[in-house]
């Protein structure tokens, strides 16, 4: 499914952060978010998952068909691995958690409480969420924080299956995942308070 964005406006409590976003995902495309810290990322994220509904804009996809990653690992502590996945499979009518467990090699931790595992393996419990969701546009907010390389790659191999069958995925990183033929979004061009700034000063630019 393409996710085409247009005239976006996102705001992060009070303050609009980003506008004028647009862009289009196309299926089988993988879309990386650069910018500095607080340049809007997840901001924009969190308006695309609907967690934040934009100030002004369009997004032509579903809520239905995005499935979002955040900072946060959303795991359930006190129950296991298998536990926390068995019921996100539940929960978006997906059958069985084999292809997810095994996308992030989580076959030895299926009984541990998720409360009891590292940072990286909590990591990839959440990430082998996405997997479960069967929603075709991945939303992910810096999804390699905590994971080793030899993780990292599991997660672009598993970005890579998803796009070969037709996914896409929107992912805010400061790091080279190793995806082939990805494009880059810098978010900065739709910084609001620069745009603001100029507009209110014609000579700003030119000394920022
Ligand atoms: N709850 C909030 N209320 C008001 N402003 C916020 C809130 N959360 C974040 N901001 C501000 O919104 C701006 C955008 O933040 P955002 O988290 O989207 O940036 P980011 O690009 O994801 O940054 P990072 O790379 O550090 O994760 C920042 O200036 C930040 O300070």
């Amino acid at each position: 499914m393409e996710l085409r964005v247009e005239g976006l406006a996102c705001r992060r409590g009070e303050a609009v952060v980003l506008r004028d976003v647009g862009f289009v995902l196309a299926p089988g495309e993988a879309l990386i978010l650069r910018g500095p810290n607080g340049a809007g990322k997840t901001t924009m994220l969190r308006a695309l998952a609907g967690l934040t509904p934009p100030v002004a804009g369009t997004i032509s996809a579903p809520q239905e068909a995005m499935a979002y990653g955040a900072h946060a690992d959303g795991l359930k502590a006190q129950l296991t691995v298998a536990e926390n996945l068995t019921f996100w499979a539940a929960a978006f009518g997906t059958s069985g958690i084999g292809p997810a467990v095994a996308a992030f090699d989580l076959g030895a931790l299926l009984d541990r409480r998720t409360a009891d595992l590292s940072a990286g393996q909590k990591r990839r419990a959440s990430l082998a969420r996405m997997v479960l969701t069967g929603r075709p546009i991945w939303l992910l907010d810096e999804p390699t924080v905590s994971l080793d390389a030899a993780n990292v790659a599991r997660f672009a191999a598993a970005v890579s299956t998803h796009l070969e069958a037709g996914g896409s995925a929107l992912i805010a990183t400061h790091i080279d995942l190793g995806l082939a033929e990805t494009r880059v979004l810098d978010v900065t061009q739709f910084a609001a308070r620069a745009a603001a700034r100029r507009e209110a000063d014609p000579f700003a630019e030119a000394i920022e």
